[in-house]
Formats: structure tokens, C-alpha cells, sequence
């Protein structure tokens, strides 16, 4: 049994997590790049706790700006075994109005300027994304909302646009004929990158509006983005505490192998592996490069 990192990354809005005990801000460095800032260090109850603000203290980074490899990478290297993402999203379905907590479990991908793997030339491999979200993250995030009653969805896609700038109405209704539940611009690869790195993977997606298809709605805007942000804050940290404080001490293993993902996927012969590569993988891929 491993011992259980809550690892969280905090998305629009939420730069700090108050609560957090012992906290410390800590700068881990990867051979990625650059992680979005030092790494916030701390406890809520029992479980250790790793934040990181996605977009820096400031909100400094753009979507498309954020190295999503390094991000994950140091999380890793600070041992973070489970991670869930706070996001502020937009709604593609009535029913989930601005307010609403939807916690998601399947994504597409439509980003197209994003380093989205640790592995390439020299060390190929290919993880399966089937199911982008391991279920007993989703279970536990379930419960610790239920604890708190706060109204949530279980289920839905994340679609994951490029960005900067927000959608056309012939995109948005493209997205809803895909059946798609919520758009953002930060989920992807941050997700396929987890996997890669074995790290167990959920996301809290904070609607905060109707993006640009609702005829009774505005079109998105930041000003409105805000407001309601502000206004679910708290929302939002109640659950992540909750969440924190109900943790169990162990990480169990994923019913879905998220957290051995590279049991298998490796194709590329030992002699024929790339040793800079393989430097740089020493955290992400390091308990299968070893064997
Ligand atoms: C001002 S809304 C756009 C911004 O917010 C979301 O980011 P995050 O997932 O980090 O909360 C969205 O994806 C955009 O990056
Ligand atoms: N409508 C929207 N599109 C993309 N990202 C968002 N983040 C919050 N609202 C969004």
C-alpha cells in the first residue's frame, strides 16, 4: 500500500486553499520546465495535501502558456498519488445552470498547441484514456459534496478547447450535438498527462455560465466568470476540505489501473530507449523504467 497525496489543482480563482494546515509554499523543479508556480505544502486533518494554482499566484498564465508536463511532473515528484482539479467551466446543457457542480468522467479533446506527453522518440508509449477519470476519486468527491449538501451532477464530458478566446455560437451548438456537458480551456492534457504519470484523476467543474448558445443568456464574459466564481467559492473549498479531511490515510488501488497505467504501454525495446529521455522520465515512468 502506498500512502495517500491529495494533490489539488486550483483553477480560476482559486490561487490558495485556506485551511490547510503546516502550509508551506515550496518551489519543486522538474526537468519538464516550469510548474505554475512553487507548490503549496500542507494538511487538512490526516492527509497531506499538495495545491497548485494552474494559472499562478495572479492568475499569470494563459491556457495554451501553462506547462501542463511540468505541472504534473512535480506533482508527481511531490508525491501526489490522487489529484483533482477545481475548474471553472461553461455549460452546455440547460440543465446545469451557473452555480452548478458537475463532477465529469469523460473528455474531448480539442486542443491543438499543448506539449500533451512525457513520452516520444526514444521511448514510446501509449496509455489507454478509455476512462480519463479513476471512479473512486468520483465516489469520494460524491460523498464529501453530499456531507457538505452541495447539489452536484455526477457524469458528463468535458470538452477542452484551445483558447484563448471563448467560443462561436456555431461552435458551442457543435459541442451540444455531441452531447457534450461543459467546455474549458485547461483540463486537457493535464488529464492525459496524469495518466501518464500514474496519477489517479478527477475534476470539480464549476459552471459559470451558459458559454454562447442559451438564447436567454448572455455570452460568456470574464466579468460574469467572476461574479459567479466569487459567488461559489466557499462552495468549492468546503468541498475540497471535506474532501481532504475524509481521505483515507491509504491509496487503494484504482479499480481502472489509473495509478499502474504504464504496466503495459511501453513499447519501445530497452536498447532502443533514449537515456535523455529516459532521465526526464525518472519520476513519471521511473517505477516501470526500473523493473
Ligand atoms: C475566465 S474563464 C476561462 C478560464 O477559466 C477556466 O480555467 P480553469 O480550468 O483553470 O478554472 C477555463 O478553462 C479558462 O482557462
Ligand atoms: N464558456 C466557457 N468556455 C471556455 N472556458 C470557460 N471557462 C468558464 N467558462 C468557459
Amino acid at each position: 500500500m502506498t500512502k495517500a497525496v491529495l494533490g489539488i489543482v486550483g483553477g480560476s480563482g482559486l490561487y490558495d486553499l485556506p485551511g490547510l494546515e503546516g502550509a508551506e509554499w515550496r518551489t519543486v523543479e522538474s526537468p519538464w520546465g516550469q510548474p505554475s508556480d512553487q507548490l503549496r505544502f500542507g494538511r487538512i486533518g490526516a492527509t497531506e495535501i499538495v495545491f497548485l494554482p494552474r494559472h499562478g499566484r495572479g492568475h499569470r498564465l494563459s491556457p495554451s502558456g501553462i506547462d501542463y508536463r511540468a505541472n504534473i511532473d512535480a506533482l508527481k515528484r511531490a508525491g501526489v498519488t490522487d489529484l483533482v482539479s477545481v475548474s471553472a467551466v461553461g455549460s452546455l446543457k440547460q440543465e446545469l445552470f451557473p452555480g452548478a457542480f458537475v463532477v465529469v468522467d469523460q473528455f474531448i479533446d480539442r486542443t491543438v498547441a499543448r506539449p500533451s506527453s512525457f513520452f516520444g522518440n526514444g521511448c514510446v508509449a501509449h496509455v489507454s484514456m478509455a476512462h480519463p477519470v479513476a471512479p473512486r476519486l468520483v465516489e469520494q468527491i460524491r460523498s464529501a459534496a453530499e456531507a457538505e449538501a452541495i447539489d452536484h451532477h455526477v457524469g458528463g464530458t468535458y470538452v477542452c478547447m484551445e483558447g484563448p478566446q471563448f467560443s462561436s455560437v456555431a461552435e458551442s451548438n457543435l459541442y451540444r450535438s455531441w452531447d457534450a456537458s461543459v467546455i474549458g480551456m485547461t483540463n486537457m492534457p493535464e488529464a492525459k498527462l496524469a495518466r501518464e504519470a500514474e496519477i489517479s484523476y478527477a475534476t470539480i467543474a464549476m459552471v459559470t455560465d451558459y458559454d454562447c448558445w442559451h438564447p436567454g443568456h448572455a455570452a460568456v464574459s470574464v466579468e460574469a466568470v467572476i461574479q459567479v466564481l466569487g459567488e461559489n467559492r466557499d462552495k468549492a473549498q468546503r468541498l475540497v476540505a471535506r474532501l481532504a479531511r475524509d481521505f483515507p490515510a491509504e491509496h487503494e488501488p484504482c479499480p481502472i489501473g489509473s495509478d499502474r497505467a504504464l504496466d503495459h504501454a511501453i513499447m519501445t525495446a530497452p536498447h532502443a530507449r533514449d537515456p535523455a529521455l529516459l532521465s526526464k522520465l525518472d519520476a513519471v515512468a521511473g517505477r516501470v523504467l526500473a523493473r
